[in-house]
């Protein structure tokens, strides 16, 4: 049996994050790859140009229309843009006998804003205890738990921080760092690093899409999180060194890396 995949998300036009890469991913991981779109974003290479929520009617009815028919092996988050979204997708996560990954998307790569600022606190007091995995960058650290990280030794004080609003594991992404791309995934008593070398690549949107769908991917496989993590590491590097130029500025990571021959471009 082919596992269901699901993502919350926002739409991406450009076709390099959101929505976009969650369905990219789960297909080159194996997974039938399903969605509710909670935003439409009007985004290219550059940036993002405009962003549209969709009602929350409209996000409950396609998330009833795939969990009551087809069934969630895992179910991913990502730009879920207000309060209200936030809340509505956090109760429908909380009745669904699912693992969730939470990837609690701020800000673009850009710097334009995915979540209203009014919407932390439905984050931290609705979203993230629902959460099996919650996988924050060092910014959406910062601004979820106040905590800023500048060098690899302040991520088990972040992913602390995290933790005590209640998801079951927590994975800080160290993307943002100079050297090595490190990550940090813990439970509070288990500590995994994920150590990878950092690819002198600018074509990296979509990286943080990209990594927790693949964790959603492989949870709906069956995988323990450490091992549904390290797998999704080892995809997420070989996407972000394929990265390709499209558009004038950031292009995206390679989701379908692993099938290419090496002679395509
Ligand atoms: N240049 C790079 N080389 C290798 N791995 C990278 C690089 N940049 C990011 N990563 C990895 O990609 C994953 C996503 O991390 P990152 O911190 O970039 O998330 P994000 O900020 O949510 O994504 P984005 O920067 O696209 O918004 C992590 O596993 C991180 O270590
Ligand atoms: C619709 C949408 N969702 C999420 C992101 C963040 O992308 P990234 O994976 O680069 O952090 C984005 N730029 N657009």
């Amino acid at each position: 049996m082919i596992p269901n995949v699901l993502t919350v998300a926002g739409s991406d036009s450009g076709g390099g994050a959101g929505i976009q890469a969650d369905l990219k991913t789960m297909l080159a991981l194996g997974v039938h790859g399903m969605s509710v779109v909670t935003a439409v974003t009007a985004q290219n290479s550059l940036g993002v140009q405009g962003a549209w929520e969709l009602p929350v009617e409209s996000v409950r009815a396609q998330y009833r229309s795939v969990v009551d028919d087809i069934g969630v092996q895992a179910v991913k988050t990502g730009m879920l843009a207000s309060a209200e979204l936030v809340e509505a997708v956090a109760e429908l996560i909380a009745g669904t006998d699912a693992p969730a990954v939470v990837d609690p998307v701020g800000v673009s790569k850009h710097g334009d804003a995915l979540l209203a600022a009014s919407a932390l606190d439905s984050v931290r007091t609705k979203l993230l205890p629902v959460a099996t995995v919650a996988t924050p960058n060092l910014d959406e650290v910062a601004q979820i738990a106040g905590v800023r990280v500048e060098a690899e030794r302040d991520m088990r004080t972040a992913a602390a921080a995290v933790l005590a609003y209640g998801p079951r594991w927590v994975l800080i992404k160290g993307g943002h760092l100079p050297g090595d791309a490190v990550d940090l995934l813990t439970d509070g008593s288990e500590e995994h690093w994920l150590r990878a070398p950092r690819h002198d690549n600018r074509h990296t949107h979509g990286t943080g899409c990209t990594l927790a769908s693949a964790v959603a991917s492989q949870l709906a496989k069956g995988q323990s999180v450490p091992e549904a993590v390290a797998a999704a590491k080892d995809y997420v590097t070989g996407a972000v060194a394929a990265g390709f130029a499209l558009g004038g500025g950031i292009g995206p990571v390679d989701h379908g890396w692993r099938f290419r021959t090496g002679t395509e471009r």
